[in-house]
């Protein structure tokens, strides 16, 4: 299996909070972005202090509470399916702040993290900020929901957003990259991709290559795996009756999202 592909891991943390997944720099070849998937059961707890990092707390599906034990944001979260192609709220939390949350119904929570030391207000990012954008055309068409876009300035280094698919399309695509620092024509981003499919039998193709092919890993995505982008192009091909959701998570040395299309590729874009 390719050490990019992640299959979710049922890690009991504590009584109701299962732990499906966990990258970081100990356990990935990532240095800039951290992501947690967890299940929480009604009235369930989950507690975390940040040191030098901030964190973007997403209720991919279900209602949540949400403390940094300074200001309390209820009723999170704005979906029972991320299948309902609606935005979902989130709150930010900066570095060396703690935070606790929650589960008011059955909820997946995604911990978004990436470095962070100026600290900034923690606050709410309503389902209704995000920017939605309806992207491509022909069979490269996505639902794209905005959640920390570069354009947002009230956070340090994190940049989240989540895409849907519809069956037969293609995301990501024409495949694009972001693993070098060289502004103005491309930024240096690591990513995470956190991936569910409708039906859940389903699998969506998603390669990860770099233009010398030095890495060049083609996989089999089943729902709720994550894929790890360390650095090169990575589109995603969703077979035919099938739905596919993913929220990425972004960071690097710059908080830019500049990507560069594949060469290859690229003469798609001018039909
Ligand atoms: O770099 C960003 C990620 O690859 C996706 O969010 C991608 O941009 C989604 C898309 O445009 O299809």
């Amino acid at each position: 299996m390719s050490r990019l592909l992640r299959k979710p891991q049922q890690q009991l943390l504590s009584t109701g909070v299962t732990l499906l997944h966990e990258v970081n720099q100990d356990n990935s070849p990532l240095h800039y972005v951290g992501f947690k998937m967890i299940d929480i059961e009604p009235g369930a707890t989950y507690s975390e202090a940040l040191g030098k990092t901030e964190c973007c707390i997403v209720a991919v599906t279900g209602q949540i509470t949400v403390s940094d034990h300074e200001q309390t944001f209820t009723g999170v979260g704005t979906r029972a399916s991320v299948f309902e192609k609606k935005p979902t709220d989130s709150v930010y939390i900066s570095n060396d702040r703690a935070f606790t949350i929650t589960a008011e119904t059955t909820a997946r929570v995604a911990l978004c993290y990436s470095p962070s030391i100026e600290q900034r207000p923690t606050r709410m990012i309503q389902a209704a900020e995000n920017g939605v954008e309806h992207r491509g055309k022909y069979n490269n068409q996505r639902l794209v929901h905005n959640i920390l876009p570069d354009s947002d300035q009230t956070v340090n280094s994190l940049l989240v957003v989540e895409v849907i698919t519809e069956s037969a399309n293609w995301s990501s695509y024409p495949p694009h990259k972001h693993d070098v620092d060289q502004l103005p024509a491309e930024s240096l981003l690591e990513e995470t991709y956190y991936h569910e499919i409708d039906p859940a039998q389903g699998f969506v193709f998603q390669r990860v290559y770099t233009d010398d092919r030095s890495l060049d890993e083609t996989m089999a995505v089943e729902h709720r795996n994550v894929v790890i982008v360390p650095v090169g192009y990575h589109p995603v091909g969703v077979p035919d009756g099938y739905t596919s959701y993913y929220l990425n998570v972004m960071a690097g040395p710059k908080r830019i999202w500049k990507f560069h299309n594949d060469p290859d590729h690229e003469w798609i874009l001018q039909r």
